[in-house]
Protein backbone atom coordinates (compact mmCIF):
# COMPACT_ATOMS: atom_id res chain seq x y z
CA UNK A 1 0.00 0.00 0.00
CA UNK A 2 1.41 3.60 -0.90
CA UNK A 3 1.17 5.99 1.62
CA UNK A 4 0.19 8.42 -0.82
CA UNK A 5 -3.10 11.14 -0.17
CA UNK A 6 -5.46 11.39 -2.91
CA UNK A 7 -8.63 13.41 -3.72
CA UNK A 8 -11.17 12.77 -6.62
CA UNK A 9 -13.60 15.62 -7.74
CA UNK A 10 -16.35 14.51 -9.73
CA UNK A 11 -19.54 14.89 -9.42
CA UNK A 12 -20.95 11.76 -11.09
CA UNK A 13 -21.71 9.57 -7.58
CA UNK A 14 -21.23 5.78 -9.65
CA UNK A 15 -17.76 7.17 -11.17
CA UNK A 16 -16.79 8.31 -7.69
CA UNK A 17 -17.49 5.42 -5.77
CA UNK A 18 -15.92 2.97 -8.66
CA UNK A 19 -12.54 5.13 -8.29
CA UNK A 20 -12.89 4.81 -4.43
CA UNK A 21 -13.14 1.50 -4.31
CA UNK A 22 -10.46 1.13 -6.83
CA UNK A 23 -7.84 3.13 -5.59
CA UNK A 24 -8.75 2.38 -1.22
CA UNK A 25 -6.11 -1.07 -1.96
CA UNK A 26 -3.67 0.77 -3.42
CA UNK A 27 -3.09 4.06 -1.29
CA UNK A 28 -3.60 4.99 2.06
CA UNK A 29 -5.73 7.98 2.11
CA UNK A 30 -8.59 8.66 -0.11
CA UNK A 31 -11.20 11.66 -0.10
CA UNK A 32 -13.97 12.74 -2.51
CA UNK A 33 -15.47 15.98 -3.47
CA UNK A 34 -18.86 15.68 -5.27
CA UNK A 35 -19.30 19.39 -5.85
CA UNK A 36 -16.30 21.27 -7.04
CA UNK A 37 -18.01 24.44 -5.61
CA UNK A 38 -16.64 23.27 -2.62
CA UNK A 39 -12.81 23.35 -3.83
CA UNK A 40 -12.15 27.21 -2.92
CA UNK A 41 -13.38 26.36 0.76
CA UNK A 42 -11.67 23.25 0.97
CA UNK A 43 -8.83 22.42 3.85
CA UNK A 44 -5.59 21.19 3.60
CA UNK A 45 -5.71 20.63 -0.43
CA UNK A 46 -1.75 21.06 -0.25
CA UNK A 47 -1.41 18.04 1.85
CA UNK A 48 -2.99 15.68 -0.92
CA UNK A 49 -0.10 14.57 -3.59
CA UNK A 50 -2.72 14.03 -6.34
CA UNK A 51 -6.13 15.16 -7.37
CA UNK A 52 -7.87 13.22 -10.05
CA UNK A 53 -10.77 15.74 -11.87
CA UNK A 54 -13.23 14.97 -13.79
CA UNK A 55 -12.92 17.47 -16.94
CA UNK A 56 -16.67 17.45 -17.51
CA UNK A 57 -19.00 18.31 -14.61
CA UNK A 58 -22.84 17.24 -15.38
CA UNK A 59 -23.96 20.94 -14.73
CA UNK A 60 -22.15 22.69 -16.83
CA UNK A 61 -22.49 22.48 -20.54
CA UNK A 62 -19.83 19.77 -21.03
CA UNK A 63 -17.27 21.60 -22.89
CA UNK A 64 -14.62 20.62 -20.57
CA UNK A 65 -14.09 24.18 -19.61
CA UNK A 66 -15.19 23.72 -16.04
CA UNK A 67 -12.34 20.90 -15.49
CA UNK A 68 -9.87 23.76 -16.67
CA UNK A 69 -11.50 26.59 -14.80
CA UNK A 70 -11.22 24.01 -11.45
CA UNK A 71 -7.81 22.71 -12.42
CA UNK A 72 -6.55 26.19 -12.44
CA UNK A 73 -8.20 26.94 -9.24
CA UNK A 74 -6.55 23.89 -7.55
CA UNK A 75 -3.22 24.92 -8.73
CA UNK A 76 -3.64 28.44 -7.67
CA UNK A 77 -4.14 26.91 -3.86
CA UNK A 78 -1.86 23.84 -3.79
CA UNK A 79 0.45 25.02 -6.93
CA UNK A 80 2.79 21.60 -6.08
CA UNK A 81 0.18 19.54 -6.54
CA UNK A 82 -0.22 16.77 -9.32
CA UNK A 83 -3.95 16.63 -11.14
CA UNK A 84 -4.75 13.97 -13.45
CA UNK A 85 -7.65 14.81 -15.80
CA UNK A 86 -10.42 12.04 -16.22
CA UNK A 87 -11.95 13.03 -20.08
CA UNK A 88 -13.61 11.37 -22.52
CA UNK A 89 -11.90 10.08 -25.51
CA UNK A 90 -13.97 13.50 -27.71
CA UNK A 91 -12.25 15.47 -25.64
CA UNK A 92 -8.59 15.02 -26.12
CA UNK A 93 -7.69 18.87 -27.27
CA UNK A 94 -8.66 19.91 -24.25
CA UNK A 95 -6.98 17.24 -22.09
CA UNK A 96 -3.70 18.71 -23.79
CA UNK A 97 -4.66 22.32 -22.93
CA UNK A 98 -5.44 21.12 -19.47
CA UNK A 99 -1.48 19.84 -19.21
CA UNK A 100 -0.38 23.07 -20.96
CA UNK A 101 -2.28 24.22 -17.74
CA UNK A 102 -0.13 22.52 -15.39
CA UNK A 103 -2.21 18.91 -15.02
CA UNK A 104 0.19 16.19 -14.73
CA UNK A 105 -1.37 13.56 -17.10
CA UNK A 106 -5.07 12.90 -17.56
CA UNK A 107 -6.95 9.61 -18.44
CA UNK A 108 -9.54 8.54 -21.24
CA UNK A 109 -13.41 7.30 -20.22
CA UNK A 110 -13.92 4.77 -20.60
CA UNK A 111 -10.45 3.80 -18.38
CA UNK A 112 -8.51 0.49 -17.63
CA UNK A 113 -7.72 0.06 -13.88
CA UNK A 114 -4.12 -1.39 -14.46
CA UNK A 115 -3.60 1.31 -16.84
CA UNK A 116 -4.90 4.17 -14.41
CA UNK A 117 -3.25 2.80 -11.32
CA UNK A 118 0.17 2.81 -13.33
CA UNK A 119 -0.69 6.98 -14.49
CA UNK A 120 -1.22 7.53 -11.00
CA UNK A 121 2.19 5.73 -9.68
CA UNK A 122 3.93 7.58 -12.07
CA UNK A 123 2.40 11.05 -11.19
CA UNK A 124 2.99 10.00 -7.54
CA UNK A 125 6.79 9.44 -8.21
CA UNK A 126 6.90 12.69 -10.33
CA UNK A 127 5.59 15.05 -7.99
CA UNK A 128 8.02 13.21 -5.02
CA UNK A 129 10.85 13.54 -7.14
CA UNK A 130 9.80 17.16 -8.70
CA UNK A 131 13.01 18.87 -6.96
CA UNK A 132 14.92 17.12 -9.47
CA UNK A 133 17.45 14.53 -9.49
CA UNK A 134 18.63 15.40 -6.43
CA UNK A 135 15.97 13.65 -4.35
CA UNK A 136 16.07 14.20 -0.71
CA UNK A 137 16.06 11.52 1.45
CA UNK A 138 12.18 11.14 2.05
CA UNK A 139 11.50 11.73 -1.71
CA UNK A 140 13.60 8.40 -2.49
CA UNK A 141 12.26 6.57 0.35
CA UNK A 142 8.93 7.50 -2.10
CA UNK A 143 10.42 6.67 -5.08
CA UNK A 144 11.46 3.39 -3.49
CA UNK A 145 8.05 2.66 -2.27
CA UNK A 146 6.83 2.74 -5.49
CA UNK A 147 9.43 1.12 -7.43
CA UNK A 148 9.67 -1.77 -6.12
CA UNK A 149 6.32 -3.17 -5.17
CA UNK A 150 6.21 -6.31 -3.45
CA UNK A 151 3.43 -7.54 -5.09
CA UNK A 152 5.11 -8.04 -8.57
CA UNK A 153 4.54 -11.94 -7.69
CA UNK A 154 4.67 -14.14 -10.97
CA UNK A 155 2.80 -17.16 -10.51
CA UNK A 156 2.96 -19.86 -12.92
CA UNK A 157 5.74 -23.11 -13.23
CA UNK A 158 5.21 -23.82 -17.17
CA UNK A 159 7.52 -24.97 -19.38
CA UNK A 160 6.81 -21.35 -21.59
CA UNK A 161 7.20 -19.12 -18.01
CA UNK A 162 10.15 -20.98 -16.80
CA UNK A 163 12.50 -20.44 -19.56
CA UNK A 164 11.25 -16.61 -20.16
CA UNK A 165 12.31 -16.27 -16.13
CA UNK A 166 15.45 -18.39 -16.48
CA UNK A 167 16.25 -15.83 -19.77
CA UNK A 168 14.96 -12.71 -17.34
CA UNK A 169 17.54 -13.42 -14.78
CA UNK A 170 20.45 -13.73 -17.27
CA UNK A 171 19.50 -10.66 -18.99
CA UNK A 172 18.88 -8.49 -15.59
CA UNK A 173 22.86 -8.58 -14.65
CA UNK A 174 23.28 -6.75 -18.10
CA UNK A 175 22.56 -3.59 -18.81
CA UNK A 176 21.39 -3.62 -22.42
CA UNK A 177 18.39 -2.56 -23.34
CA UNK A 178 15.81 -5.28 -23.59
CA UNK A 179 12.65 -5.47 -25.59
CA UNK A 180 9.37 -7.29 -24.64
CA UNK A 181 6.98 -8.27 -27.07
CA UNK A 182 3.86 -10.52 -26.42
CA UNK A 183 -0.03 -9.93 -26.58
CA UNK A 184 -2.11 -7.69 -24.92
CA UNK A 185 -2.48 -8.86 -20.82
CA UNK A 186 0.35 -11.29 -20.70
CA UNK A 187 2.79 -9.73 -18.09
CA UNK A 188 4.89 -7.88 -20.33
CA UNK A 189 5.09 -5.05 -17.60
CA UNK A 190 5.56 -7.79 -15.13
CA UNK A 191 8.61 -8.79 -16.51
CA UNK A 192 10.00 -5.47 -16.88
CA UNK A 193 9.59 -5.04 -13.24
CA UNK A 194 11.50 -8.16 -12.66
CA UNK A 195 14.45 -6.77 -15.21
CA UNK A 196 14.63 -4.47 -12.56
CA UNK A 197 13.90 -6.01 -9.30
CA UNK A 198 17.07 -8.57 -10.30
CA UNK A 199 19.55 -5.50 -11.71
CA UNK A 200 22.14 -3.93 -9.95
CA UNK A 201 19.56 -1.00 -10.58
CA UNK A 202 16.79 -2.61 -7.86
CA UNK A 203 17.47 0.12 -5.39
CA UNK A 204 16.97 2.79 -7.79
CA UNK A 205 13.62 4.17 -9.60
CA UNK A 206 11.05 2.13 -12.26
CA UNK A 207 9.69 4.22 -14.21
CA UNK A 208 6.67 3.12 -16.60
CA UNK A 209 5.62 5.04 -19.32
CA UNK A 210 2.49 4.38 -21.64
CA UNK A 211 3.81 5.72 -25.15
CA UNK A 212 0.55 4.99 -26.73
CA UNK A 213 -1.14 7.78 -24.21
CA UNK A 214 1.23 10.89 -24.79
CA UNK A 215 0.10 13.48 -27.74
CA UNK A 216 2.37 14.46 -30.16
CA UNK A 217 2.07 18.32 -28.72
CA UNK A 218 3.10 16.81 -25.54
CA UNK A 219 5.79 14.31 -26.05
CA UNK A 220 9.00 16.42 -25.60
CA UNK A 221 7.60 18.06 -22.42
CA UNK A 222 6.30 14.61 -20.90
CA UNK A 223 9.90 12.65 -21.21
CA UNK A 224 12.28 15.54 -21.33
CA UNK A 225 10.54 18.02 -19.20
CA UNK A 226 10.19 21.59 -19.45
CA UNK A 227 11.56 25.05 -17.84
CA UNK A 228 9.37 27.63 -16.51
CA UNK A 229 7.79 29.91 -19.33
CA UNK A 230 9.33 27.62 -22.35
CA UNK A 231 5.54 27.72 -23.30
CA UNK A 232 2.26 29.45 -22.43
CA UNK A 233 1.16 28.35 -18.88
CA UNK A 234 4.47 25.82 -17.97
CA UNK A 235 4.43 27.45 -14.96
CA UNK A 236 7.08 26.16 -13.69
CA UNK A 237 10.31 23.68 -13.90
CA UNK A 238 9.12 19.93 -14.44
CA UNK A 239 11.61 17.12 -15.03
CA UNK A 240 10.20 14.34 -17.49
CA UNK A 241 9.97 10.62 -17.24
CA UNK A 242 13.43 10.22 -18.94
CA UNK A 243 15.26 12.15 -16.01
CA UNK A 244 12.78 10.86 -13.29
CA UNK A 245 14.51 7.32 -14.53
CA UNK A 246 17.84 8.05 -13.76
CA UNK A 247 20.07 5.27 -12.11
CA UNK A 248 16.90 3.35 -12.65
CA UNK A 249 14.76 1.40 -14.90
CA UNK A 250 12.68 3.22 -18.10
CA UNK A 251 10.12 1.32 -19.32
CA UNK A 252 8.35 2.43 -22.78
CA UNK A 253 5.05 0.53 -22.80
CA UNK A 254 3.38 0.35 -26.42
CA UNK A 255 6.64 1.60 -28.33
CA UNK A 256 4.93 0.44 -31.90
CA UNK A 257 2.16 3.17 -31.13
CA UNK A 258 4.58 6.19 -31.51
CA UNK A 259 4.88 8.15 -34.91
CA UNK A 260 7.88 7.88 -37.03
CA UNK A 261 8.38 11.43 -35.99
CA UNK A 262 8.55 11.11 -32.45
CA UNK A 263 10.43 7.76 -33.02
CA UNK A 264 13.33 10.02 -34.50
CA UNK A 265 13.34 11.98 -31.17
CA UNK A 266 13.39 9.08 -28.88
CA UNK A 267 15.89 7.90 -30.76
CA UNK A 268 18.34 10.69 -30.70
CA UNK A 269 18.32 10.29 -26.61
CA UNK A 270 19.34 6.98 -26.72
CA UNK A 271 21.54 6.71 -28.58
CA UNK A 272 23.07 9.34 -27.14
CA UNK A 273 21.44 9.47 -23.09
CA UNK A 274 21.32 13.02 -22.88
CA UNK A 275 18.31 14.98 -22.72
CA UNK A 276 17.44 18.51 -23.17
CA UNK A 277 14.63 20.23 -21.67
CA UNK A 278 11.88 22.19 -23.72
CA UNK A 279 13.00 25.55 -23.28
CA UNK A 280 16.63 25.13 -21.89
CA UNK A 281 19.72 24.82 -23.77
CA UNK A 282 21.63 22.71 -21.10
CA UNK A 283 22.22 18.99 -21.62
CA UNK A 284 21.39 16.32 -19.11
CA UNK A 285 22.86 13.10 -19.44
CA UNK A 286 20.54 10.38 -18.24
CA UNK A 287 21.85 6.95 -16.55
CA UNK A 288 19.04 4.39 -17.21
CA UNK A 289 18.26 0.77 -18.22
CA UNK A 290 16.03 0.87 -21.25
CA UNK A 291 13.16 -1.77 -21.03
CA UNK A 292 10.54 -1.15 -24.38
CA UNK A 293 7.38 -3.63 -24.87
CA UNK A 294 4.88 -3.74 -27.74
CA UNK A 295 2.22 -6.23 -28.92
CA UNK A 296 3.08 -5.18 -32.06
CA UNK A 297 5.69 -7.18 -34.52
CA UNK A 298 8.01 -4.59 -35.27
CA UNK A 299 10.08 -6.28 -37.59
CA UNK A 300 6.54 -6.27 -39.79
CA UNK A 301 6.05 -2.50 -39.22
CA UNK A 302 9.68 -1.79 -40.28
CA UNK A 303 9.05 -3.96 -43.25
CA UNK A 304 5.85 -1.51 -43.76
CA UNK A 305 7.86 1.27 -43.35
CA UNK A 306 5.90 2.50 -40.06
CA UNK A 307 8.90 1.66 -37.60
CA UNK A 308 12.46 3.13 -37.71
CA UNK A 309 14.95 0.24 -38.00
CA UNK A 310 17.62 1.92 -36.48
CA UNK A 311 15.45 2.45 -33.53
CA UNK A 312 14.28 -1.14 -33.88
CA UNK A 313 18.41 -1.92 -33.68
CA UNK A 314 18.91 0.21 -30.67
CA UNK A 315 16.25 -0.89 -28.30
CA UNK A 316 16.31 -5.03 -29.60
CA UNK A 317 19.52 -5.69 -27.59
CA UNK A 318 17.65 -8.53 -26.48
CA UNK A 319 14.50 -9.94 -26.87
CA UNK A 320 12.15 -11.69 -24.55
CA UNK A 321 8.46 -12.71 -25.83
CA UNK A 322 5.63 -13.29 -23.24
CA UNK A 323 4.39 -16.29 -24.24
CA UNK A 324 0.16 -15.64 -23.89
CA UNK A 325 -2.01 -17.66 -21.52
CA UNK A 326 -3.15 -20.43 -24.03
CA UNK A 327 0.07 -22.00 -24.45
CA UNK A 328 1.14 -21.93 -21.00
CA UNK A 329 -1.91 -23.72 -20.02
CA UNK A 330 -0.72 -25.03 -17.23
CA UNK A 331 -0.35 -22.00 -15.38
CA UNK A 332 -4.15 -20.97 -15.84
CA UNK A 333 -5.79 -22.84 -12.74
CA UNK A 334 -1.80 -21.36 -10.77
CA UNK A 335 -2.92 -18.14 -11.64
CA UNK A 336 -6.77 -18.42 -10.65
CA UNK A 337 -6.23 -19.92 -7.66
CA UNK A 338 -3.36 -17.09 -6.57
CA UNK A 339 -6.37 -14.70 -7.84
CA UNK A 340 -8.78 -16.22 -6.04
CA UNK A 341 -6.88 -15.80 -2.78
CA UNK A 342 -6.12 -12.24 -3.54
CA UNK A 343 -9.74 -11.14 -4.31
CA UNK A 344 -11.33 -12.85 -1.99
CA UNK A 345 -9.14 -11.32 0.96
CA UNK A 346 -9.49 -8.09 -0.85
CA UNK A 347 -13.35 -8.81 -0.84
CA UNK A 348 -13.77 -10.42 2.62
CA UNK A 349 -14.74 -13.64 1.30
CA UNK A 350 -13.46 -16.58 3.14
CA UNK A 351 -12.67 -20.04 1.61
CA UNK A 352 -13.72 -19.85 -1.62
CA UNK A 353 -12.83 -22.43 -4.01
CA UNK A 354 -13.58 -23.21 -7.79
CA UNK A 355 -15.01 -26.78 -8.49
CA UNK A 356 -13.90 -29.19 -10.81
CA UNK A 357 -16.21 -28.25 -13.77
CA UNK A 358 -15.63 -24.57 -13.38
CA UNK A 359 -11.73 -25.44 -13.35
CA UNK A 360 -12.68 -27.21 -16.53
CA UNK A 361 -14.15 -24.26 -18.30
CA UNK A 362 -11.51 -22.21 -17.08
CA UNK A 363 -9.02 -24.45 -19.42
CA UNK A 364 -11.00 -25.07 -21.65
CA UNK A 365 -10.94 -21.06 -22.53
CA UNK A 366 -8.76 -19.44 -25.14
CA UNK A 367 -8.05 -16.49 -22.74
CA UNK A 368 -7.62 -14.03 -25.46
CA UNK A 369 -7.09 -11.40 -23.32
CA UNK A 370 -4.34 -13.52 -21.38
CA UNK A 371 -3.79 -13.11 -17.86
CA UNK A 372 -5.59 -9.62 -17.31
CA UNK A 373 -8.64 -11.15 -18.46
CA UNK A 374 -8.57 -14.04 -16.21
CA UNK A 375 -7.71 -11.77 -13.17
CA UNK A 376 -10.82 -10.01 -14.39
CA UNK A 377 -13.11 -12.91 -14.73
CA UNK A 378 -12.00 -14.10 -11.23
CA UNK A 379 -12.90 -11.00 -9.46
CA UNK A 380 -15.90 -10.69 -10.98
CA UNK A 381 -16.90 -14.10 -10.27
CA UNK A 382 -15.92 -13.59 -6.77
CA UNK A 383 -17.48 -10.08 -6.42
CA UNK A 384 -21.31 -11.50 -8.08
CA UNK A 385 -21.39 -15.13 -6.75
CA UNK A 386 -23.23 -15.17 -3.41
CA UNK A 387 -21.40 -19.10 -2.78
CA UNK A 388 -18.33 -19.51 -1.60
CA UNK A 389 -17.85 -22.39 -4.29
CA UNK A 390 -17.77 -20.22 -7.83
CA UNK A 391 -19.21 -22.89 -10.50
CA UNK A 392 -19.34 -22.67 -14.36
CA UNK A 393 -22.08 -20.59 -14.26
CA UNK A 394 -20.16 -17.75 -12.13
CA UNK A 395 -17.89 -17.33 -14.96
CA UNK A 396 -19.10 -15.68 -18.06
CA UNK A 397 -17.03 -16.84 -21.02
CA UNK A 398 -17.22 -17.50 -25.02
CA UNK A 399 -15.88 -20.90 -25.17
CA UNK A 400 -12.89 -21.66 -27.19
CA UNK A 401 -15.12 -23.99 -29.29
CA UNK A 402 -17.69 -21.27 -30.04
CA UNK A 403 -18.93 -21.50 -33.34
CA UNK A 404 -21.99 -19.77 -34.82
CA UNK A 405 -23.55 -23.32 -34.25
CA UNK A 406 -22.83 -22.99 -30.47
CA UNK A 407 -24.65 -19.74 -30.21
CA UNK A 408 -27.61 -20.47 -28.65
CA UNK A 409 -30.46 -18.04 -29.78
CA UNK A 410 -32.14 -16.33 -26.90
CA UNK A 411 -35.52 -16.67 -26.78
CA UNK A 412 -36.55 -13.92 -24.48
CA UNK A 413 -35.39 -10.27 -24.14
CA UNK A 414 -33.55 -10.71 -21.24
CA UNK A 415 -31.46 -13.61 -22.44
CA UNK A 416 -30.92 -11.43 -25.51
CA UNK A 417 -29.55 -8.41 -23.07
CA UNK A 418 -27.22 -10.98 -21.04
CA UNK A 419 -25.99 -12.37 -24.54
CA UNK A 420 -25.13 -8.85 -25.28
CA UNK A 421 -23.65 -7.77 -21.96
CA UNK A 422 -21.41 -11.05 -22.34
CA UNK A 423 -20.26 -10.41 -25.48
CA UNK A 424 -19.42 -6.42 -24.54
CA UNK A 425 -17.67 -7.61 -21.64
CA UNK A 426 -15.37 -10.24 -23.69
CA UNK A 427 -14.66 -7.35 -26.25
CA UNK A 428 -13.74 -5.14 -23.51
CA UNK A 429 -11.27 -7.93 -21.83
CA UNK A 430 -13.82 -8.02 -19.23
CA UNK A 431 -13.49 -4.40 -17.93
CA UNK A 432 -16.68 -3.39 -16.34
CA UNK A 433 -16.09 -0.15 -16.40
CA UNK A 434 -15.35 0.21 -20.09
CA UNK A 435 -18.17 -2.63 -20.67
CA UNK A 436 -20.47 -0.21 -19.14
CA UNK A 437 -19.54 2.82 -21.33
CA UNK A 438 -19.91 1.31 -24.14
CA UNK A 439 -23.49 0.00 -23.01
CA UNK A 440 -24.50 3.36 -22.22
CA UNK A 441 -25.22 2.46 -18.34
CA UNK A 442 -23.38 2.67 -15.23
CA UNK A 443 -21.32 -0.30 -13.37
CA UNK A 444 -24.41 -0.70 -10.93
CA UNK A 445 -26.62 -1.09 -13.38
CA UNK A 446 -24.30 -3.80 -15.29
CA UNK A 447 -23.73 -5.96 -11.95
CA UNK A 448 -27.46 -5.80 -11.45
CA UNK A 449 -28.40 -6.88 -14.79
CA UNK A 450 -25.92 -9.45 -14.40
CA UNK A 451 -27.21 -10.56 -11.22
CA UNK A 452 -30.80 -10.51 -12.49
CA UNK A 453 -29.46 -12.89 -15.36
CA UNK A 454 -27.95 -15.50 -13.18
CA UNK A 455 -31.01 -15.77 -10.80
CA UNK A 456 -33.41 -15.98 -13.83
CA UNK A 457 -30.96 -18.65 -15.65
N1 LIG B 1 2.72 -14.54 -14.21
C1 LIG B 1 1.90 -13.68 -13.58
N2 LIG B 1 1.61 -13.86 -12.29
C2 LIG B 1 0.77 -13.03 -11.64
N3 LIG B 1 0.17 -11.98 -12.21
C3 LIG B 1 0.44 -11.74 -13.50
C4 LIG B 1 1.32 -12.56 -14.25
N4 LIG B 1 1.40 -12.07 -15.50
C5 LIG B 1 0.59 -10.99 -15.53
N5 LIG B 1 0.01 -10.78 -14.33
C6 LIG B 1 -0.97 -9.73 -14.01
O1 LIG B 1 -1.77 -9.53 -15.16
C7 LIG B 1 -2.04 -8.14 -15.38
C8 LIG B 1 -1.50 -7.74 -16.73
O2 LIG B 1 -0.08 -7.79 -16.70
P1 LIG B 1 0.81 -6.67 -17.44
O3 LIG B 1 0.23 -5.31 -17.24
O4 LIG B 1 2.22 -6.90 -17.04
O5 LIG B 1 0.55 -7.14 -18.94
P2 LIG B 1 1.04 -6.43 -20.27
O6 LIG B 1 1.42 -7.53 -21.19
O7 LIG B 1 2.08 -5.39 -19.94
O8 LIG B 1 -0.32 -5.75 -20.73
P3 LIG B 1 -0.55 -4.63 -21.90
O9 LIG B 1 -0.12 -5.26 -23.17
O10 LIG B 1 -2.02 -4.41 -21.88
O11 LIG B 1 0.25 -3.43 -21.49
C9 LIG B 1 -1.39 -7.41 -14.22
O12 LIG B 1 -2.33 -7.18 -13.21
C10 LIG B 1 -0.33 -8.39 -13.72
O13 LIG B 1 -0.06 -8.21 -12.34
Amino acid sequence: MIDGKILIIDDNKSVLSALEILLQFEYKHIETLSNPNQIPSFKNLDHFDIVLLDMNFLAGVNTGNEGLYWLKEIKKKAPDISVIMITSYGAIDLAVDALKAGASDFILKPWNNDKLLATLKSAYVLKKSLKGPNKSKGNEAALKEISNPDENFIVGNSKALLALLSLTQKVAKTDVSVLITGENGTGKEVIARELHKLSSRKNEVFISVDMGSISESLFESELFGHTKGSFTDAKQDRIGKFEAANGGTLFLDEIGNLSLQLQAKLLSVIQNRVIVRVGANTPIPVDIRLVCATNCSLHQMVADGVFREDLLYRINTIHLEVPSLRDREKDILLLADFYLNKMSSKYGKEDMKINTAAQEKLMAYSWPGNVRELQHTIERAIILSESNVLKPDDFLLVSKSTTATDVTEPNTLDEMELMMINRVLHENNSNYSAAASQLGVSRQTLYNKIKKGKSNG
